[in-house]
């Protein structure tokens, strides 16, 4: 059970700020997407909390850099570039040594060959793996240290949808028996499955974190949607209470007003009530919104 504290991290290139002062924590047993579209900073910002890259600020591991841990791999398994793999190297050559280097036992090398779902991929050399293979294989090499944290790079990147989804189903058993993930990815719908909580970074700074529902809440408040018999009176006696209504036939869109309260001006209006419920809003519609705002 291991926390990440990511702590004012930023780094520069020249004069362009390519991750600016970002704060955040993965909890663990949790899944946090890091979500943003091309070029805000994803990658730049996972290879700060590894310590891989210079910068500003810092990410604690329970408490610790990555870079003061005693025995890292065991620790956080990263999957940061599914090519890092040497290509001449045959899949389960590779597993092997890395599982020498940790000193994990080599019976550990199948089990993970399985898991990811390669078992008969274990003689094949890393160059003619497909990308989705290779990040198969980038994620069992994660795990090879048994780690209690996974940080990974657009890992549903050369994935076929059943990949994804096995991807998904992987990352929540992982969580749900008290692991860390943290994932990064430009596409929502690959995050919002699977992830407990985003954050939302664009231009290098974070623009939003929470729940998908606190995120969807954030940029649009619910509206409450109604229908009536009498749409027009109704819409008169909830614009008398303060409310803010558009009218589309017999169809009210009320924002300003909670459903009861909607409810409760609906029995002393004129007419039927035929219909009451809200309209929350779509991630997708509030990440656009989020991740488009400088
Ligand atoms: N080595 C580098 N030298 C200079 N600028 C860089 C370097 N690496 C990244 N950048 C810049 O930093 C910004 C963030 O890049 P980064 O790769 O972290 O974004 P990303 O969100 O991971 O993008 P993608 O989704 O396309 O992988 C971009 O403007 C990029 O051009």
């Amino acid at each position: 059970m291991t926390t990440i504290d990511v702590r004012s991290v930023s780094r520069r290139y020249g004069d362009a700020l390519a991750v600016d002062d970002v704060s955040f924590t993965v909890p663990s047993g949790t899944v946090t997407g890091l979500l943003g579209p091309n070029g805000s900073g994803k990658s730049t910002l996972l290879r700060r909390i590894l310590g891989i890259d210079p910068g500003q600020g810092t990410a604690l591991f329970d408490g610790r850099p990555y870079v003061a841990l005693d025995e890292p791999a065991t620790v956080v398994g990263a999957v940061l570039d599914a090519s890092g793999i040497h290509p001449g190297l045959r899949a389960r050559r590779h597993l092997r040594a890395v599982a020498a280097a940790l000193r994990a036992p080599a019976r550990r090398v199948d089990e993970l060959l399985a898991l990811v779902d390669l078992p008969h991929a274990g003689g094949v050399r890393a160059r003619a793996l497909s990308l989705g293979m290779r990040q198969r294989l980038a994620v069992a090499t994660a795990l090879v240290g048994s780690p209690s944290v996974l940080v990974l790079d657009e890992p549903t990147n050369g994935l076929d949808p059943h990949g994804v989804r096995w991807l998904g189903r992987f990352l929540r058993g992982f969580a749900d028996s008290g692991g860390t993930v943290l994932m990064s990815s430009h596409l929502l719908s690959e995050v919002e499955h699977v992830a407990d909580r985003v954050e939302v970074i664009a231009h290098g700074r974070l623009v939003a974190s929470g729940t998908c529902a606190e995120i969807v809440r954030s940029v649009a408040p619910s509206v409450v949607v109604a229908r009536s018999t009498e749409p027009g009176a109704l819409r008169d006696a909830l614009v008398a209470r303060g409310a803010d209504v558009t009218r589309d036939g017999d169809e009210l869109r009320v924002r300003g007003l909670a459903v009861a309260d909607v409810a409760t001006v609906a029995k002393t209006a004129p007419g039927l009530l035929l219909a009451l419920g809200t309209d929350e809003g779509s991630l997708e519609s509030a990440y656009l919104t989020i991740a488009g705002a400088r």
